[in-house]
């Protein structure tokens, strides 16, 4: 490959991270002191176990469209058969959003960006998953810990998503080739920025993002076997194609 193509590479996945980011950076900045109020906190924590997982589920799938569309724009991902671009959003979605949302975690208050304002560990009480989101947060930690540029989330977040390793794909190979461009364009854009060293860290991070997400699924599991007419009918569809 040239140098060229791989610029160009980069380019469009960053133009494709910046246009489908539900939030700007800026946006989000500005509301970072932004926390809710004991009462917030109250309301938040008097509602059932059902109906915070459904308010949750709902406000995680529309962060998982925006993913969609960010995959749809990778060069390489839309030709790829139906069955394979599923296969590869339904692992590889969640672990997207979670990366995204640590961009915008706050390390000072130890908040994440949650309907509006910036919630704490104390806000998701009811859904009665306090390993998970203990474990969501300490992730988002490690993230913050790395200090990535827009540029480095775009190619880690696309490679995340790009990957011959996951389950059931028909066609390994053309994904693996796919693969390796992104691989590349990480290393190019990492050796440009003088942080050759992340690269390994960022590996690291994908394999804390695999545990993360199959825990998100055990919950999930044990969740619509409580509260199975709450999954069937109130849950959003695409939660459901991707995580059910
Ligand atoms: C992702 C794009 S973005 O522009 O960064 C963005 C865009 C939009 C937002 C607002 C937002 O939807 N925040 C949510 N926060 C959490 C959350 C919750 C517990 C701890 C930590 C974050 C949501 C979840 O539903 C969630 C997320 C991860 C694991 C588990 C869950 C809950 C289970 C029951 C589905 S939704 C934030 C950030």
């Amino acid at each position: 490959h040239s140098l060229r193509n791989i610029d160009e590479l980069c380019a469009s996945i960053v133009r494709s991270h910046r246009e489908t980011s539900q939030y700007r950076v800026e946006e989000l900045q500005a509301l970072r002191w932004k926390v809710f109020s004991r009462e917030e906190i109250q309301a938040y924590q008097s509602k059932s176990v059902d109906e915070m997982w459904q308010y949750c589920a709902i406000r995680l799938t529309d962060a998982v469209q925006f993913v969609v569309e960010f995959a749809k724009h990778i060069p390489g991902f839309r030709v790829l058969s139906q069955n394979d671009q599923i296969a590869l959003l339904k692992t590889g979605s969640m672990e997207v959003v979670l990366v995204r949302m640590s961009h915008f975690f706050n390390t000072e208050n130890n908040t994440v960006f949650f309907d509006g304002k910036f919630a704490g560990t104390e806000v998701f009480k009811s859904l009665a998953c306090s390993d998970l989101i203990a474990s969501v947060f300490d992730f988002a930690h490690g993230m913050c810990a790395l200090k990535l540029t827009e540029h480095q989330i775009a190619l880690f977040t696309a490679l995340v998503l790009i990957n011959a390793d996951r389950p059931c794909l028909e066609d390994r190979a053309r994904v693996q080739r796919v693969q390796r461009d992104l691989e590349l364009g990480l290393t190019h854009i990492l050796h440009r920025d003088n942080q050759d060293s992340l690269l390994h860290k960022l590996y690291q991070r994908m394999a804390v993002l695999r545990s993360l997400c199959s825990l998100h699924m055990e919950k999930l599991r044990w969740f619509s076997q409580r509260y199975p007419l709450t999954v069937h009918s109130l849950f959003p569809p695409l939660y459901k194609e991707l995580f059910g």
